[in-house]
């Protein structure tokens, strides 16, 4: 069965037809991008994905489990986490209680646990910090633990956000746009520590990305959209070299 498995999925706003027909299937620890040119509707595919939105049709399951109808949190407890085009970390919170507010989500402490600080409680304080910890470490970020997020340089905030994603423990992770913004060096490391994350968490990612050197060089399959329809999908090689692709990232 597919970690991820969208049909026909389609939503309107108004008169305008943002996605329309999508039909994507991901197996378990497939690493594929979304591509498309601006405002073909890639963004909005993750909103559907989360939650955010609600089709106006199709369906989407996560490991057979139907996802529409389901809110945002629900879907993230279900296995779905992401990140934003633009950074949305706690930028004067540390970068350690950045990732603990991540798994914060799935660690559900009675009233009496947290209001008495009983044993149970500190133990799964415990236990959360170091899972945030081995995922710092994973991130190379351990050293930069109490540092303010704000303080952290731009391709290592990225990076955090990525790591705070992670803390929920996702089988599906959804990167929207991770090296906009990015120099070639850290885009470089931006790709190694996705592969990393990859192979250390077997997590399923579905990646949002306009720097074709990054899907080339980790994808293994793309879809691409262009104004919400499925032009292409594929290996990168033959999806970016396809002339339809081409065109519509070049214009008429
Ligand atoms: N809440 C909304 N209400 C109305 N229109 C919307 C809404 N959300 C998205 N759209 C429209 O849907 C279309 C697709 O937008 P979307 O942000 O998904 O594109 P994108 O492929 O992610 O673009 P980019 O690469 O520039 O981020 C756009 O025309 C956008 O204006």
């Amino acid at each position: 069965m597919a970690t991820l498995e969208v049909t026909g999925l389609g939503i309107s706003f108004g008169g305008l037809r943002a996605v329309d027909d999508l039909t994507m299937s991901i197996e378990k620890g497939g690493l594929v991008g979304l591509i498309g040119p601006n405002g073909a509707g890639k963004t909005t595919v993750f909103n559907m994905l989360t939650g955010v939105y609600r089709p106006t049709d199709g369906g989407i399951r996560l490991n057979g489990e139907n996802l529409i109808g389901k809110k945002p949190y629900e879907i993230n407890r279900m296995g779905v986490a992401r990140t934003f085009q633009n950074i949305r970390l706690f930028p004067q919170q540390s970068v350690l209680d950045n990732v603990m507010t991540g798994l914060n989500n799935q660690v559900q402490y009675s009233l009496a646990e947290s209001l008495l600080h009983v044993g149970s409680y500190h133990k799964k304080e415990k236990e959360m910090t170091e899972r945030s910890m081995e995922i710092l470490r994973v991130f190379g970020l351990e050293d930069s633990a109490q540092t303010l997020a704000s303080n952290l340089p731009y391709g290592k905030q990225r990076k955090l956000e990525i790591a705070r994603a992670l803390a929920t423990k996702p089988e599906l992770l959804l990167l929207d746009e991770p090296a906009a913004g990015m120099n070639p060096n850290e885009t470089g490391e931006l790709m190694d520590t996705i592969r990393l994350v990859r192979k250390e968490y077997q997590v399923t990612i579905l990646l949002i990305e306009h720097d074709m050197k990054l899907v080339q060089g980790i994808c293994e399959y793309l879809y691409v959209l262009n104004f919400g329809r499925l032009l292409a999908e594929g290996t990168p090689d033959k999806v970016l070299n396809d002339p339809a692709v081409v065109k519509a990232y070049l214009g008429d």
